[in-house]
């Protein structure tokens, strides 16, 4: 089986970012590359990683009007992302036009509720009820929308592939059982998410911040 393994190389030094992918590639399954990067190096910058020949998640959460969303996807075309993300509570016509508007080949998938957020953050923001409700309506969102798939945490992924069996899972918030949580509040542990049913993992700090991150990519392929 492929590596399901997404490094998120979430840096704005371009050198850095090319030793760390560099570095794991033959131990992951692709490159997730953020705003962090995207900022920094733009479009010239993702066509640098893409050619260490993995695939490219291009995680831009783009959130906007639905004009706005499908010209700036249009204008992603040429990066042929295998991967692209948007916000789901950007609404469905968001949704859809970010899909009609993606290059065949590209999954479009819909971030639900950031992994940083619990329950509290919700409810301070105005809405009412628990994260894994939340998770669960979006989900439902997304696949009217015909896209192809959400990011949730681990722990929403049961509920959401119960929804969607064919939709395409998302988990990032991964940590191995010793890692440190960081600013992410709904974790699980990389086999737990993949028992659930999570299509890919995004895993950034516990590999890029290890001492050995390729030591730290093959621990944890290890585990799957
Ligand atoms: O809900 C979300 C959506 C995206 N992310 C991104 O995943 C990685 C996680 O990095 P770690 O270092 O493993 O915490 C990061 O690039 C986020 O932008 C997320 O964490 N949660």
């Amino acid at each position: 089986m492929t590596n399901r393994v997404y490094v998120a190389i979430d840096t704005p030094d371009l050198a850095r970012a090319k030793a760390l992918a560099t570095r794991v590639r033959h131990h992951v399954g692709g490159i997730k590359l953020g705003l962090e990067f995207f900022c920094a190096h733009g479009q010239a910058g993702v066509r640098e990683m893409a050619a260490l020949d993995l695939p490219i998640f291009l995680d831009l959460k783009l959130h906007d009007i639905p004009n706005t969303v499908a010209k700036a996807v249009q204008a992603l075309h040429p990066l042929h992302p295998a991967i692209l993300t948007v916000h789901a509570s950007g609404g469905r016509a968001m949704l859809e036009d970010a899909k009609a508007a993606a290059p065949i080949g590209t999954k479009v998938v819909a971030v639900t509720m950031l992994t940083s957020l619990d329950s509290g953050d919700l409810a301070a923001t105005g809405v009412q009820g628990s994260a894994h409700d939340h998770v669960v309506r979006l989900a439902g969102l997304a696949q009217e929308a015909g896209i192809d798939g959400i990011v949730c945490s681990g722990a929403e992924v049961a509920a959401a592939k119960a929804l969607w069996p064919h939709g395409f899972f998302v988990v990032p918030g991964v940590r191995p059982a010793d890692a440190a949580v960081g600013d992410q509040k709904r974790v699980v542990t990389p086999r737990a998410a993949l028992d659930a049913g999570a299509s890919i993992l995004v895993i950034g700090r516990p590999i890029t911040e290890a001492e050995d991150p390729d030591q730290a990519a093959r621990a944890i392929a290890a585990t799957l």
